[in-house]
């Protein structure tokens, strides 16, 4: 257990007790926005490269940027996507195995298909409505909970574009599903009643149900026009020799769904919590899109495309908020690096959190501030930043998060003010949770402005 076979230096570290090896502490929870302490203390014990056990499995975890480089260079090739076997289970075998193999790129290519950019542009308007409109009606109550309004926000428009889901005309809601879900996603895989784990399958099996209710409706009724995801995959289900299966789409759906809306409301609160703690920032984010209005008002300007892709705003926010603590492959053979040998079979678990607050990279890590990038050419993955992963299986949602923030932060900063009331508060378990959830009072500027008025006079 102790000193696994291998062909030549493993690297160093522990393999904690038998089974368990260091999943408790792994998973044990913390409130830091710094590297997690699990991580922080083996970096200083035994350098960026060392090796673990977690969930019964060998780990070799990576800090180091070259070897990340590496990692994700050659997917396919020396590595493989690989997630733990609760994921497997939580995430659907179908979606586990065929992300690993021929049928990744034609899987790949349906999702950009609805999320690439000019799938995104025509969506543009639609989002800007949605942000706007749920904004106006939140400034009617006295508080709002942010991550599960954004969630709810987001939700519905990605399961419009995925299956015209409409949650007004659908008895069954769909997302309260989801919710059972994500609460028991970083849970102890203890599949008994009672436990979150189980309430997470639950949840997915519910969910999954629904989605092939839907499935079967449609193709019981196909649409003249293809519009959404379910027309699509029914078009591709129909072609001969079609490599897709029915079970293959219900899978994709369920984690495109997944993806789309918890990731991002997770950034969008992130992105006010920072916010509000740091009046220049905002104050600055005003007078940006301020501008964007002031061109909109000029008929030959229009908002572009390019100005809500504003990537360094995102980017800071996403850098701090580490939504993604690790991102994990399998060494297809044995490896050589720097002296040390990983062995075929082992995981590997590149840790992104490390390297976005390096101080030898980053000055003051900790800090939030949007202006680090400016002037540099920014790309949506580097060897010092990788919260959309990297390489190959580099994140397909990126430029409908991009775009989702973008708009929702114009929407916010340029018609409504907002004011903290309680919460804000970060858990890592390590996956980010705010525990208390953010609750913040949105008020629109001109009612604002009227006030102030009133109370004037
Ligand atoms: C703040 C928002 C997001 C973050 C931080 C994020 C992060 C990531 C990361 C780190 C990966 C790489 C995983 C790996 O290499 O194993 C990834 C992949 C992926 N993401 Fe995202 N993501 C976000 C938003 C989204 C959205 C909105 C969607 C859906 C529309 C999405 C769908 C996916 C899918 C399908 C993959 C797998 C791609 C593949 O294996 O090739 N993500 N994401």
């Amino acid at each position: 257990w102790r000193n696994p076979k291998c062909n030549g230096k493993l690297p160093p570290g522990s393999m904690g007790l038998p089974l368990l090896g260091e999943t408790l502490q792994f998973f044990s929870p913390n409130t830091t926005s710094d590297i997690p302490p699990f991580i922080k203390g083996r970096m200083e014990r035994y350098g960026p490269i060392f090796r673990t056990n977690l969930v019964g499995r060998p780990v070799v975890i990576s800090t180091d940027p070259d070897l990340n480089y590496f990692i994700f260079q050659q997917e396919g090739k020396l590595f493989q996507s690989w997630y733990p076997d609760t994921f497997t289970e939580i995430f659907g075998r179908q979606n586990v195995g065929s992300l690993h193999g021929f049928l990744y790129k034609y899987l790949k290519n349906m999702v950009l298909n609805l999320f690439g950019p000019e799938s995104l542009k025509k969506m543009l308007p639609e989002v800007e409505h949605a942000a706007c409109r749920r904004l106006q009606q939140w400034s009617f109550q006295d508080s709002v909970e942010l991550k599960e309004a954004t969630a709810s926000m987001i939700f519905d428009l990605a399961a419009k574009k995925l299956i015209s889901y409409d949650p007004d005309k659908s008895s069954e809601n769909l997302r309260v599903s989801f919710v059972a879900f994500i609460q028991g996603l970083i849970s102890f895989p203890l599949d008994i009643p009672g436990t979150a784990y189980h309430k997470c399958l639950q949840g997915r099996k519910r969910a999954m149900k629904m989605l092939k209710n839907m499935l079967q409706e449609r193709r019981a009724k196909p649409r003249r026009q293809q519009s959404d995801f379910f027309d699509y995959v029914l078009e591709e289900l129909q072609k001969e020799g079609t490599v897709l299966t029915e079970a293959i789409a219900l899978d994709l759906m369920f984690v495109l769904l997944f993806a789309s809306f918890e990731t991002t409301s997770l950034a969008l609160t992130a992105a006010i919590k920072f916010l509000s703690d740091h009046p220049l920032a905002l104050k600055q984010l005003e007078e940006e899109h301020e501008a964007i209005i002031k061109q909109r008002e000029d008929p030959n300007s229009g908002v572009t495309w390019k100005e809500y892709k504003s990537m360094a705003f995102t980017f800071q926010v996403v850098r701090l908020a580490n939504i993604v603590p690790g991102i994990f492959r399998k060494a297809l053979g044995e490896i050589n690096y720097k002296g040390y040998t990983i062995p075929a079979g082992w995981a590997i678990m590149v840790c992104p959190p490390a390297v976005h607050l390096n101080p030898a990279k980053y000055q003051d890590p900790l800090a939030f501030n949007p202006w680090r990038w400016v002037g540099m050419e920014l790309n949506g993955a580097s060897k010092h930043f990788m919260a959309f992963g990297g390489g190959m299986r580099f994140c397909v949602g990126t430029e409908f998060t991009k775009v989702q923030m973008a708009v929702f932060l114009h929407c916010l900063v340029t018609k409504h003010r907002w004011r903290v009331i309680k919460g804000g508060n970060i858990i890592r378990t390590p996956g980010l949770q705010y525990p208390n959830g953010f609750h913040i009072q949105i008020m629109e500027k001109e009612l604002q402005k009227d006030e102030i008025k009133h109370t004037s006079t």
